[in-house]
């Protein structure tokens, strides 16, 4: 049976109806990204199941009782928020003391239980330190050890590092998957960010119009986006969403170009869809080749080790490359006879209508396809 389940959830401010009817199960352990863009109603939703705000319909049930209506203390969860939420005026270790108090813990257990936690979450030299004396990061892992201390069985997170710099965070990530498996914790974890999604998540929940639009493995979300708006949140650059047409028995008319349609996707694309073509699925070479759409190289910027590269074609569909670094093409070697803009080059994207992902253009929903081949999938 799962550990946690919401049942139907609903809940409206005025007439903002910000979870709708929203179902779904927690394995017990499990670590479940809840995954959505500004104003989705993630915030809402961890504080619907921690009971700080009551919904309209619908049951929270946690280890087969119903908690809809129990007040906050007397549930068995954790919550640490964005913006720490740490007492200004108590030092880091009252501040991850204050779950306990509020139980009436013995003094040499409470002491015990607030060390334990700041060792491990590696604040013990920071402990009697005041939240204005605390770097963000200290910040953040002293609210988590509040978090923590109680030992809860579940806990919420709302996007604990979105204000952390970019080393504190890549520290976390690694951390806190290993930090909460040994406690065999039941984590609900909000993030607006798809690699911290990707990275943390045995599931990740991507909520959009108060539901969930799609639950999945990480794989699964990437390799298998519900829908195109899906498709374009995860990745980085975005995917390529490219109107395409059906152009005969085996092409597809895509950028005033035809491209050839596999046998196997004959079948999905009746007539017009949007076609999703991930960066790193567009090759681009300096000398024509078939079937590939002609460009210009519009601009061309690392990241990582890879190249990104804005192509533009000749209708003036703007495509996204990401190829590797040891590809090495030059932006702007231009040609003086190319004919094209000066400092712009060139060059031949040949898209991978294998790795495509196909959805329907009213909709945006995902066209049905045949299994991809052991070998594509990945
Ligand atoms: N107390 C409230 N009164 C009125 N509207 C509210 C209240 N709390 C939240 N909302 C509304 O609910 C919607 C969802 O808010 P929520 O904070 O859950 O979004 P979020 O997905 O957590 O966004 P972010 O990632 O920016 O934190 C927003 O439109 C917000 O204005």
């Amino acid at each position: 049976m799962a550990y946690l389940s919401v049942e139907a959830l609903s809940k409206a401010y005025r007439r903002n109806e910000v979870i709708r009817d929203l179902s779904f199960e927690v394995e017990r352990g499990e670590f479940l990204v809840v995954f959505g863009p500004s104003g989705a109603g993630k915030t809402v939703l961890l504080r619907l199941i921690a009971g700080m705000v009551l919904p309209d319909r619908g049951r929270v049930v946690l280890g087969g009782a119903d908690i809809t209506r129990d007040a906050p203390d007397r549930r068995d969860i954790g919550m640490a928020f964005q913006n720490f939420a740490l007492y200004p005026h108590m030092t880091a270790y009252e501040n991850i003391a204050s779950p306990l108090r509020s139980r009436g813990m013995a003094r040499a257990e409470l002491d015990g239980r607030v060390h334990g936690a700041a060792n491990l979450l590696r604040i013990d030299h920071v402990i009697t330190h005041l939240p204005k004396a605390l770097s963000n990061g200290q910040k953040q892992r002293t609210a988590l050890a509040r978090a923590l201390v109680g030992e809860p069985s579940m806990l919420l997170l709302d996007d604990p590092l979105r204000n952390v710099d970019a080393k504190v965070r890549y520290e976390m990530r690694l951390e806190l998957p290993r930090l909460l498996r040994a406690r065999d914790t039941t984590v609900i974890y909000v993030t607006q960010d798809y690699k911290e999604a990707m990275a943390l998540g045995d599931r990740i929940a991507v909520l959009g119009d108060g539901r969930f639009t799609q639950i999945g493995s990480p794989e699964t979300i990437y390799n298998r986006p519900a829908d195109s708006r899906i498709a374009r949140l995860f990745g980085d650059p975005p995917i390529n969403l490219l109107d395409a047409r059906r152009d005969g028995a085996a092409e597809l008319r895509v950028a005033s170009n035809s491209v050839a349609l596999p046998v196997r996707r004959s079948n999905t694309v009746a007539s017009d869809c949007v076609l999703g073509v991930r960066p790193e699925d567009v090759a681009v070479s300096l000398e024509p080749v078939a079937g590939a759409v002609p460009v210009e190289i519009d601009a061309v910027t690392p990241l990582n080790d890879r190249q990104v590269m804005l192509l533009r074609a000749d209708d003036g569909t703007e495509i996204f490359a990401s190829r590797p670094q040891s590809e090495q093409i030059e932006p702007s070697a231009g040609n003086a006879h190319d004919g094209i803009g000066r400092g712009r080059r060139r060059a031949w994207a040949t898209l991978d209508i294998e790795r495509a992902h196909f959805f329907e253009t009213r909709t945006g929903a995902r066209l049905a396809e045949p299994a991809l081949r052991p070998e594509l999938a990945r």
